[in-house]
């Protein structure tokens, strides 16, 4: 080590280093690393180095080192590898890439945001109809709710072909059919991820390589470019790869694929989670339901009622504090996301505590707020779920934790921050909800064995984002069997 650099951890195994002890539980391991080293230290993980920076108070001055710490780089390549899309390091894309970059701002951020929020209320509330008259049913809840997130959240960014018009230009596959091969090929994909971000090449997982070329096919611009109701981000995305004539169709297709893996991999589980602690915990039940009851009752909407489909605006769900402690607390509790930089030269970082560190040129620095969300001294019995964590004594969004004393700017990151924060945070937060609102409105739901001790999720899956949970659990519902309006006139 050259003078200043924090201690490094080259593990036993060459080229692998730390990887299997970091692998099995990275939460565990970045403690016990903490404890020996304390909140600044090296380890040595597949062949590269990663400085993890601990201390949540620094990870501002991580943020302000923007000139010397490339997030692009590192994040580009890995999507590069794994979705197979065009190399956007490549120096002819640098001009087209700072553009493509800025669609996700445009579109998913701000008043256009009520638009995107508006179609996936509509499309939730069709495939939860497919439900009705079914009686009761059982079901694991994560099949229940992706089956149902997973064709809402698609049809809401890539639109539908009007089924009528596909049957009669040649019978297409009916559309249920079709998501449940695209909800199929998304899994296989979505399994192997952790062995590519371990490095395993994609043409070495056969089933997830032929899963994602499956999900391209579907994405084709020939196929995108007959459907209606595509999002603003789609549109423009597509229009802007069309300009770039360095890009073939197939390449095309498969950034669409990098788009519906982001869209969708987090925003699965963090629904999974958000329901399941609401059935589990009757304060969370009650509280949530009479909140919907409020918001569906203020927007002149009767419980109950098929024929007036619900609509609530962004003000209105972005009101909805209850619902929105939930989800954060769920979040909370099963987010495992890592923010990665890679130095672009040598320089000196300098931490909160005035403490520096000198980092190599092509080093990594991590940050893993899952140790901010389960530190005890953050949140009070931070493995518990408290629907109320997330709320002040008003009932109002809670901004302030602290730690040593200190109030912490940041406390709960599941989307990451800085340069690399999610751009879909805002329509993530507002599908969930509308998904939490018509799932309490629409459906009798139980869980299985309530008594049963919490589920645990699957930390395989650290660092990529939500996790998912290791098994799934029982869900016994139906589809409330409403008396519609017709039928009370004629009683
Ligand atoms: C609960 C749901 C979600 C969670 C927890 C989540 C989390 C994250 C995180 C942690 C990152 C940053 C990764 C990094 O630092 O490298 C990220 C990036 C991204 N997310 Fe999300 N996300 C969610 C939902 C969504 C949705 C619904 C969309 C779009 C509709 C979306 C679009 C994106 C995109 C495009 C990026 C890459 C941004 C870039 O390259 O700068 N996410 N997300």
């Amino acid at each position: 080590r050259q003078p200043g650099e924090p201690p490094l951890m080259n593990g036993w195994i060459p080229y692998l280093g730390v990887a299997l002890e970091y692998g099995r539980n990275p939460l565990e391991f970045l403690r016990s690393m903490q404890r020996k080293y304390g909140d600044i230290f090296t380890c040595k993980i597949a062949g590269s180095y990663f400085t993890f920076v601990l201390d949540p108070f620094s990870y501002g001055a991580v943020s302000r080192q923007g000139r010397n710490l490339d997030f692009q780089k590192f994040a580009i390549g890995f999507s590069h590898k794994v979705f197979g899309h065009a190399d956007f390091n490549d120096p002819v894309y640098s001009y087209n890439i700072k553009d493509i970059h800025s669609i996700f701002r445009q579109t998913l951020q701000g008043p256009v945001l009520q638009q995107l929020i508006s179609t996936m209320m509509e499309n939730l509330q069709a495939v939860m109809r497919r439900d009705e008259g079914h009686g009761w049913t059982t079901e694991g809840l994560q099949v229940f709710v992706e089956r149902i997130m997973f064709e809402a959240g698609y049809l809401t960014l890539f639109g539908k072909e009007e089924e009528a018009e596909a049957m009669a230009t040649g019978g297409a596959t009916p559309r249920w059919l079709f998501m449940r091969q695209a909800m199929e090929d998304f899994h296989a994909f979505d399994k192997a991820f952790p062995e590519m971000a371990a490095g395993l090449p994609i043409h070495l997982c056969g089933r997830a390589f032929r899963a994602r070329e499956a999900l391209a096919e579907k994405l084709h611009h020939r196929h995108l470019k007959r459907n209606k109701c595509l999002s603003a981000l789609i549109e423009r995305r597509m229009h802007a790869f069309d300009q770039m004539e360095q890009l073939d169709e197939k390449e095309k297709a498969r950034t669409h694929v990098s788009m519906l893996w982001a869209s969708q991999a987090n925003t699965l589980p963090a629904t999974f989670w958000s329901l399941y602690y609401i059935l589990r915990c009757p304060v969370a039940l009650d509280a949530a339901q009479a909140e919907v009851r409020r918001v569906l009752g203020e927007s002149g909407h009767t419980p109950g009622n098929l024929e007036k489909p619900v609509v609530l605006s962004k003000d209105q769900l972005a009101g909805m504090s209850v619902l929105g402690s939930i989800i954060e607390e769920a979040l909370r509790l099963s987010s495992a996301s890592i923010m990665i930089r890679v130095a672009s030269e040598n320089f000196t970082l300098t931490l909160d505590t005035g403490k520096t560190a000198a980092i190599r040129k092509g080093d990594h620095i991590a940050m893993f707020p899952q140790m901010m969300h389960m530190d005890p001294e953050i949140y009070e019995d931070p493995t518990e779920f408290q629907c109320s964590r997330f709320l002040d004594e008003n009932g109002q969004k809670k901004t302030d934790f602290y730690k040593n004393g200190r109030k912490l700017r940041q406390f709960l990151l599941p989307f990451g921050s800085g340069v690399s924060e999610c751009p879909g945070r805002f329509f993530a937060i507002n599908e969930i909800k509308q998904f939490l609102t018509l799932a309490l409105c629409h459906y009798d739901m139980e869980l299985h064995d309530l008594a049963a001790a919490p589920l645990e999720t699957d930390c395989t899956r650290a660092g990529l984002g939500i996790l998912p949970p290791k098994h799934d659990v029982s869900l016994r519902y139906r589809f409330r069997n409403c008396v519609t309006v017709k039928e009370k006139t004629v009683r």
